[in-house]
Parts: C-alpha cells; structure tokens; sequence
C-alpha cells in the first residue's frame, strides 16, 4: 500500500518545447509547458484548469508518455518515469495510468462489442481471466447494466455511457492513476454531472487519483482536493480547491472565475472596462514566473 504521505504523481520542473516544421513558411518552435510543478496524492483528485493552448492536454500526454519532457522530471510512486527501462515496468506503469479523453468514441473500437472491450483489458492485467463476472461487476461498478451492456457495440450507447465503458476499461487494468482530459466536454450538459458524480465515486470507494483536466473552473470545485491554473504554458496559482476557486488570488484566476456563469460574480463583456482589463490581466499572467508566492497554507500564486 502506498504511504499516504507520498504523492502518486508529482511533476518537477517540466518544460516541453515542440519544433514545428511547417510545409511552407520557417521552422518555430511552441513552448507549450515551462517550469511546471504539480503534486497529486493517492486517492485525491487535482484539477487542471484553464483555457485553450495553456497546456493542460500537454501535460496529461506527459504523463501517459505519449510525449517525453524537454526536461524536468515526472514521479509516479516516488520513481521517476523517465527510468523505466525494460518491458514489463513499462506495460505495468502504461496500465496502472490510464488516460480517459474528451471523445467517448475516440478509443472505443467500433467494431467490437463492449465485452470485448473489457475483456481484453482484464486479460491485460489477469493473462488467465476467464468469465464473464468481472465483466458484469465493473460495467455495474461503472453504472451501466451488466445484462444488457455486454454485447452492444459503442455506436448503441449514448456518449455518456461510452465514457461509462473508457471508465471500466480503466478499471480492468486496475490502474491506480486516472488522467481525465476534459471528459464531461463533449457530452450533453444534463449528464455531464452524472460522469463527474463517477468520477468523485470511484476515487471515494477505489482510492483512485485523478487528474482532472478542464476548462471549466467551476467543477473543479465538485471533484478535486486541489486544484492548478495553467496559463501560457505555466502554472499561476495552485492549491486546496476552496482557495484557488473559492478565493482566487491570482489576477488570471479571477478572471477565469469572473467567466464562470454565477451571476453574483460573472464580469459581462460589454461592462465599462471588461476586455481592456481581460486583455492587461492575460498580458502581465504570460510573463516568465519567477517564483511563487505563498497565500496560506498550501496555496501558491505565482509572483505578479
Ligand atoms: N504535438 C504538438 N505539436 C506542436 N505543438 C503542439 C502539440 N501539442 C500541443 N501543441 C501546442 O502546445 C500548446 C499547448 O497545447 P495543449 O493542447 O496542451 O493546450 P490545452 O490547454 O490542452 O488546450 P485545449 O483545451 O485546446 O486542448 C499550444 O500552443 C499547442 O498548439
């Protein structure tokens, strides 16, 4: 069992620099992540928040190794993932972080049924599974029926219950570490709430950790312990949800929060002063952070 005291991810110092080669016109390069510092407990959820471009995606492909870091170095478990050197750690690690994605559809095949689906993922973790009773126990884990769910294909269900099966399949691997990026985005907005509710239930009853990766800062406050605000490529602000979403103190964050539809605090494009005040706080939050300023216990904002 893991020590509660370490953190199942932690990521020090992370920058990741793309080299672009278009067909026409000159090389560039995108520094999609600078100096970025996060930390997630066992069992806990932490989200990512921010907008389009600042990187969030970025680090959740880091962390399932579909890119390596430019430098910095990725901990799951306290080792360092650039280490992992022979097969058997690296298919063990790539099954213990499971990555669910925006589009249910994306990583099902259309082609096979459910059963195959997550048949094949517990034979991943148990080369000897057999029956079908894991099968009808994780999709009722996952609330969806295990009678009826088993021999439907993926285009048969709704994006909601795809989701419910890209879950499940995290859960045949028995994976410990779940990165969720922007998983409720695509899906309609009357059960948007019931995929988080999943997700808050199986990191309550599995001990999962979750990274939560979005754009929408209010439902961090529904599933994350902890939350970060990505701008730029950098983190801004991070610590305890009821902080940085609560009482932000970051000018980005206020502003990401002031978007957020709450009458009592919503700015309104239009009042005197909103997009010049938008544009002055994007501006100031997209210079090179040089430290990071303790606000309270635990909550760091970065220095303006
Ligand atoms: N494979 C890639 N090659 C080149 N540039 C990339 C690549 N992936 C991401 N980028 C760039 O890195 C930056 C961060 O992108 P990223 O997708 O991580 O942001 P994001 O916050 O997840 O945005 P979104 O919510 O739109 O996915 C952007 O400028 C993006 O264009």
């Amino acid at each position: 069992m893991l020590d509660d005291h370490v953190d199942i991810l932690r990521l020090e110092k992370i920058t990741k620099t793309f080299h672009i080669k278009p067909v026409f016109g000159p090389a560039k390069t995108v520094e999609a992540l600078r100096n970025v510092n996060l930390s997630l407990k066992p069992g806990k959820a932490l989200a990512l928040v921010g907008e389009s471009g600042s990187g969030k995606s970025t680090v959740g492909r880091m962390i399932v190794q579909h890119y390596e870091a430019t430098s910095g170095r990725i901990l799951f478990e306290g080792s360092d993932i650039a280490d992992i050197a022979d097969r058997a750690s690296q298919m063990k690690y790539r099954q213990a972080v499971q990555m669910v994605f925006q589009d249910p559809f994306s990583s099902l095949n259309p082609a096979h049924t459910i059963r195959h689906h997550l048949q094949r993922a517990l034979r991943l973790h148990q080369p000897d599974h057999s029956g079908d009773a894991d099968v009808c126990r994780i999709l009722d884990e996952v609330g969806l029926d295990p009678k009826t769910t088993p021999d439907k294909y993926p285009h048969e269900l709704s994006g909601g219950q795809r989701q419910r099966v890209n879950f499940a399949r995290a859960l045949a691997v028995n994976a410990r570490l779940i990165v969720a990026d922007e998983p409720t985005s695509m899906l309609d907005v009357s059960i948007r709430k019931s995929v988080l509710a999943l997700m808050q239930r199986l990191k309550a009853e599995r001990g999962l950790s979750i990274l939560y990766i979005t754009h929408d800062i209010a439902t961090a406050e529904y599933l994350a312990e902890d939350t970060a605000v990505m701008f730029r490529g950098q983190v801004v602000e991070q610590g305890p949800t009821s902080d940085v979403v609560g009482a932000p103190k970051h000018s980005y964050t206020q502003l990401l929060r002031a978007a957020v539809p709450d009458p009592r605090q919503r700015l309104l494009a239009g009042d005197s002063g909103f997009s010049s005040h938008a544009k002055d706080v994007r501006e100031a939050s997209a210079h090179l952070v040089t430290g990071m300023i303790e606000q309270a216990p635990g909550h760091f904002t970065a220095q303006q």
